[in-house]
């Protein structure tokens, strides 16, 4: 990438309009396991947040409950600027990525893109357009015909995220997307994430273990502490460089993984590790 590219700032102030507002949310499962409590978040339109946590300090559980795959037991999750259905969710505004790709093995890489579309009663002849137009995005559109065994687990992972854009939807939700690949292949969809997240203005959440891939990515870290789970630091994550190859070696970088990891430190201070 050159260097002459406009740098990493975060969105416009027109754009930070409140996309999913949680409101002191909480979370017992019905063992009496209480994944979340106290939870406040706000998330705007435009930004790359990364839940960064220690293990079990509510991750997932708070990024299922704002797709919708889990009530909250107390609080409220509301969506500001977005149509609500009947289930009282944003109605194709959120897709959601997890670690594994769950692609479909019978079908095709554009047959498992087009499920979404296929399950909202659209027809494969009006959807071929979006399905390339995802395809293209990350970089897979000569792989249509492939089936998913004849991929990379890297390629896998783009398939799944072809499927979660070709619905266009405004939030991204991200389940330790790579943490199960090689730490070539990640750095590569790390990028890719970025490119896509600045080209096509889409909201992330993000969830990750890795001090370093946060660092990478966001424009803002939350940081949670366990047991129960709740909010420890949120804060924003700006640099004058734009994040490539040059930024991974800059002394930003390294000002920004400082104080990301001293801050998880202090989330996880009276764990026993
Ligand atoms: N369906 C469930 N039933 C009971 N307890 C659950 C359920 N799902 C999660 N938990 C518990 O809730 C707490 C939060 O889990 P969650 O998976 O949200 O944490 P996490 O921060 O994403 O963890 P990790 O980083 O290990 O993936 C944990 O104690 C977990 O064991």
């Amino acid at each position: 990438m050159s260097r002459s590219e406009a740098p990493f700032t975060p969105p416009p102030p027109e754009q930070r309009r409140a996309l999913v507002v949680m409101k002191d949310v909480s979370k017992v499962f019905s063992n009496g396991t209480a994944a979340l409590t106290g939870m406040s978040l706000t998330v705007n339109g435009g930004e790359f947040v990364s839940l960064l946590g220690p293990s079990g300090c509510g991750k997932s559980t708070a990024l299922r409950i704002i797709a919708g795959l889990g009530d909250t037991t107390t609080g409220t999750i509301d969506w500001p600027s977005s149509r609500i259905n009947s289930k009282g969710l944003p109605e194709g505004d959120v897709s959601f990525v997890f670690q594994e790709p769950t692609l479909m093995p019978w079908a095709t890489v554009f047959g498992n893109v087009y499920l979404p579309l296929k399950l909202r009663g659209i027809s494969k002849a009006a959807a071929t357009a979006d399905i390339l137009a995802a395809l293209d995005r990350v970089g897979l559109k000569d792989f249509t015909g492939a089936y998913p065994r004849e991929l990379s687990g890297g390629m896998k992972m783009r398939v799944s995220i072809a499927r979660a854009l070709v619905t266009k939807p405004k939030l991204l939700l991200m389940d330790e997307p790579f943490a199960a690949l090689d730490e070539i292949t990640r750095q590569k969809l790390n990028d890719d994430v970025l490119k896509l997240w600045k080209e096509t203005g889409i909201t992330v959440i993000f969830v990750t273990h890795s001090v370093f891939e946060s660092a990478y990515l966001s424009s803002r870290i939350v940081v949670m502490k366990a047991r129960p789970g709740r909010v420890h630091a949120d804060f924003p994550l700006q640099t004058s460089l734009d994040r490539d190859a040059f930024y991974r070696t800059s002394e930003d970088y390294r000002q920004a993984c400082e104080t990301v990891s001293k801050t998880l430190i202090e989330a996880m201070d009276g764990e026993h590790h």
